[in-house]
């Protein structure tokens, strides 16, 4: 936002809540504030502005729940703070691209997030505590960067990095070796070998992992195989940092595994590994993600960018702070769905499909692949779509085999999809998202995949059926019963009598969300349910 002048620390200090301060990317200047005075902050992001001059040692004391500190792409100069390599809750720290000289303190932590203390002035021997440090994700912070900058500024770190006795001196078959040697002790680790040469490293638990690669085939997108960017406003990493940078493992899908990681301006991405992705040629498959990557609709996910490998494909997006529906509805994060948020969530999915459907006229499945997993949620709830406009990608075999819309009545039994087969899709996912049951078939696969979700769609029919959580919280049961009813209209087996998919948007805009239903609130228990009964 370009925004520059004085940060006034006392007003923040009023701020008793205030616990992250961000003016990354702008253009403040000049020695940095005495955020010390916050002391309750635990993140803080200055990286991309023109702060100068040195840091006084003792600028971070007592900010003992500090836990990310960014201050990269800026002046600054003299040396790293003690005090900031004291702290005792430290789990990141971005210091590249400024002027720190002198040697690097001893941190008082050394399982860090993200650790980039790249193109700098430093110097002198790596300390101990760092040294302990897991060497290939060292290795990524120092390597990476400083070989991408060296021609620019070189780097005493990396010379230090790349004497022999230094303990971060570590090449990519080292990382991989180091990786290997940490899951052979780690038995909640595995490595898989993949046919790019690829090495991911996967934390069945949720935690921080690094993922190393080699000898990586070339995308296409440039020397070494960059990621071909698909939207001006992201920031532009290359494959190899990426794939070296700090990762989650978020999952593993029918496709592959999906991973979150951190960008060095602090933006958070998702990479997805396709397997099973050899449908189009190199340069059909290119066409297609450029065109993917111009859609632009709130309710649908963007594609970042993309890297075409000949066995292998990867594709990055957004990362969504809510996580999918699915993990609302049936797993961890399961802390009951209000119905106001369930018809917003419906509305906005319903949103984004009529979009994709707008975009992608000449195409039977403009989704796809729509399923509760695949609708994502971000910080206030909002839908949004993933995992679309697969189908022309993805080998004929394998989208039979996992992908949603081929689970439907015309797609499993006849092999013909149609117009409203994603329709049908959107059908499930309102009546999994109005009984809070998960679909029966998406646990499984095959050829009685249909015929399940036909007794499942039936067995909703069949009783009290509305999900406890939403009831218990709202009024709003003739918005249910009218939803309910379009979601029967969206599951009718027969296609004739299916909703087409501008029938079905029409009618769920039409529900309005409102606060008291008092005239229609007898209680779902004393509902007459044979109008549905009727649409089965
Ligand atoms: N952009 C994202 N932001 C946040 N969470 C995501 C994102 N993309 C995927 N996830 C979550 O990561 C997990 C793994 O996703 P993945 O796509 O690999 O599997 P899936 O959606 O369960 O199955 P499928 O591959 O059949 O779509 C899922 O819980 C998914 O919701």
């Amino acid at each position: 936002m370009e925004l520059s002048g004085t940060i006034d620390i006392d007003s923040l200090s009023e701020l008793s809540i205030l616990n992250s301060f961000s003016v990354i990317n702008n253009n403040f200047e000049g020695l940095i504030p005495e955020f010390k005075k916050l002391e309750r902050l635990r993140g803080l992001f200055l990286s991309k502005n023109k702060f100068s001059g040195g840091i006084r040692d003792d600028a971070f004391d007592g900010m003992r729940r500090l836990k990310r500190v960014f201050l990269a792409e800026n002046d600054f100069s003299g040396h790293i703070p003690s005090s900031l390599a004291q702290l005792p809750r430290l789990l990141d720290v971005n210091l590249h691209d400024n002027r720190f000289d002198g040697n690097i303190p001893e941190f008082q932590k050394s399982d860090f997030r993200v650790f980039d203390l790249s193109n700098n002035q430093l110097e002198g021997p790596i300390p101990e505590s760092l040294s302990n440090m897991d060497p290939s994700a060292f290795a990524a912070l120092f390597l990476i960067r400083n070989r991408k900058r060296k021609a620019k500024n070189p780097n005493p770190v990396e010379a230090v990095a790349s004497k022999p006795q230094s303990s971060i001196a570590i090449s990519s078959e080292e990382a991989k070796a180091s990786m290997e040697a940490r899951a052979s002790m780690e038995p909640s680790i595995s490595i898989e070998t993949k046919s790019i040469d690829v090495v991911a490293v996967e934390a069945k638990a949720a935690t921080t992992t690094v993922l190393p690669i080699q000898n990586i085939e070339d995308g296409g997108g440039g020397a070494g195989g960059d990621f071909n960017f698909v939207r001006e406003d992201r920031e532009v990493f290359d494959l190899q940092y990426l794939l070296r940078a700090s990762a989650e493992v978020l999952g593993s899908g029918s496709f592959g595994s999906t991973y979150k990681a951190l960008v060095s301006s602090g933006q958070v991405v998702v990479v997805k590994r396709f397997k099973n992705m050899n449908k189009l040629g190199k340069q059909e498959f290119f066409e297609h993600m450029r065109r993917v990557g111009r859609l632009t609709h709130p309710n649908v996910l963007p594609l970042i960018a993309f890297y075409y490998g000949k066995e292998e494909k990867l594709l990055v997006y957004d990362f969504a702070q809510n996580g999918s529906l699915a993990s609302h509805l049936h797993g961890k994060r399961n802390l009951g769905l209000d119905w106001p948020t369930r018809l917003k969530i419906i509305k906005g999915v319903a949103r984004g499909l009529a979009y994709l459907y707008r975009e992608f006229p000449d195409q039977k499945l403009p989704h796809g692949h729509l399923k509760s997993s695949n609708v994502l949620l971000d910080h206030t709830y909002k839908p949004l779509l993933t995992e679309y406009q697969l189908v022309p990608a993805i080998n004929k075999n394998h989208a039979q085999q996992f992908m949603a819309a081929f689970k439907s009545p015309e797609a499993s039994q006849y092999d013909s999809p149609t117009h409203k087969t994603d329709v049908w899709c959107l059908g499930i996912l309102i009546l999994e998202l109005l009984t809070g049951k998960f679909p029966a078939d998406y646990a499984r696969h095959g050829k009685n995949a249909s015929e399940e979700l036909e007794t499942w769609v039936k067995s909703i029919a069949s009783g009290e059926v509305l999900d406890k959580d939403m009831v218990g919280g709202s009024n709003g049961q003739g918005e249910m019963l009218k939803m309910l009813r379009i979601g029967m209209g969206c599951c009718e087996w027969d296609e004739g009598s299916r909703l087409d998919w501008n029938e079905a948007v029409a009618m769920i805009e039409e529900v309005k969300e409102k606060d008291n239903m008092e005239d229609e609130s007898s209680g779902f228990s004393e509902w007459d349910l044979s109008f549905y009964s009727e649409t089965l």
